[in-house]
């Protein structure tokens, strides 16, 4: 928090690469060659940044390759733990209680931020990264030989465009929907509502001239911003303060999510009860009686009509 009153999100520590061949990636070391059932996946259920890397791993096959574990939904102050709720599983490598003992396995004496998606190594027994953009990246093209390698979702000619798109989705929507909630003073909350919806607008406007939000296929940009818009009215709407508008009186952003969801694989990365009881349950401060409401009715599965 600044004395602004703005929220700002903390840097990522584990910035290791998993590439084809162990080679050392943008940032960090090397020594992280793909393999089938060495590395492992720690996710929130309700967390969009983790939610990024859920779609990606379904969609590029890698169910099987990548294991996964999934934190209770409620984050007590000390951060995520592991504990018995539908959908939830134990640690799945060390049987750890709290998601911070991994960081403190990695990291003898770590005192930043514990945070999901972590992607780990059980062979060196390490965290590789917690940074989902980069994470997404990997699972992209690093495990091509277990996965579906013909699905490319940051292919070399479209980069530009991508990264510029992911840039005003993340500062303004991904971001910006917990700049607004976590805001502190009203300046500061009304600064990011504007940017959120001002960006919202552009992207409406933009998601009536084509289909997808790069060109005409599904790309990384897409995937990043599904899971804000999924969560968009059960959650930043209403706990958020983001009420300008709902998802579903923006006729475009709303047929082009149902779209998403739609796509084989995605619905079953959506934890609807996870997201609202983590909102809801975990962020006493914004919502001291961790009442969790029991709207809005939402229904993802309508026709999208996208085709057209
Ligand atoms: N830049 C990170 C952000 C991850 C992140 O902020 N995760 C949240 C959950 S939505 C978290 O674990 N927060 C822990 C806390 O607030 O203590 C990424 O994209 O992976």
């Amino acid at each position: 928090m600044h004395d602004t009153g703005e929220f700002r999100r903390w840097e990522s520590t584990f910035r290791h690469w998993v590439t084809a061949d162990g080679s050392p990636g943008p940032t960090g070391e090397g020594g992280f060659p793909a393999a089938p059932g060495r590395y492992h996946l720690y996710v929130s259920y309700a967390c969009p940044w983790a939610h990024r890397t859920l779609i990606v791993r379904a969609l590029k096959g890698l169910d099987k390759a990548i294991s996964v574990s999934v934190v209770h939904p409620i984050m007590p102050a000390e951060s995520w733990v592991f504990g018995e709720y539908p959908g939830s599983t134990p640690d799945q490598v060390h049987g750890f209680s709290r998601l911070g003992q991994l960081y403190e396995q990695s990291a003898p004496g770590f005192d930043g931020v514990v945070t999901v998606p972590v992607l780990y190594d059980m062979e060196r027994q390490c965290i590789v990264n917690n940074e989902s953009s980069e994470i997404i990246r990997m699972l992209n093209r690093a495990f091509d030989a277990w996965g579906c390698a013909e699905l490319d979702f940051y292919p070399a000619h479209l980069r530009d465009e991508i990264d510029a798109v992911n840039a005003l989705v993340y500062e303004n929507i991904n971001n910006g929907v917990y700049r607004a909630g976590f805001a502190t003073t009203q300046q500061a909350y009304e600064a990011a509502y504007d940017q959120l919806f001002d960006t919202l607008d552009a992207l409406e406007t933009r998601l009536g001239r084509q289909r997808y939000l790069v060109g005409d296929r599904i790309t990384e940009a897409d995937w990043r911003l599904f899971p804000t818009l999924v969560r968009f009215d059960a959650v930043y709407h209403g706990h958020f303060k983001c009420n300008r508008q709902r998802l579903v009186d923006y006729p475009n952003l709303w047929s082009y999510t149902r779209e998403l969801y739609q796509i084989p694989g995605v619905a079953e990365t959506v934890h609807m009860d996870h997201i609202k009881l983590h909102y809801y349950g975990s962020h006493r401060g914004i919502n001291p009686t961790g009442i969790v409401p029991k709207g809005p009715d939402l229904d993802f599965s309508t026709p999208h009509g996208r085709d057209a």
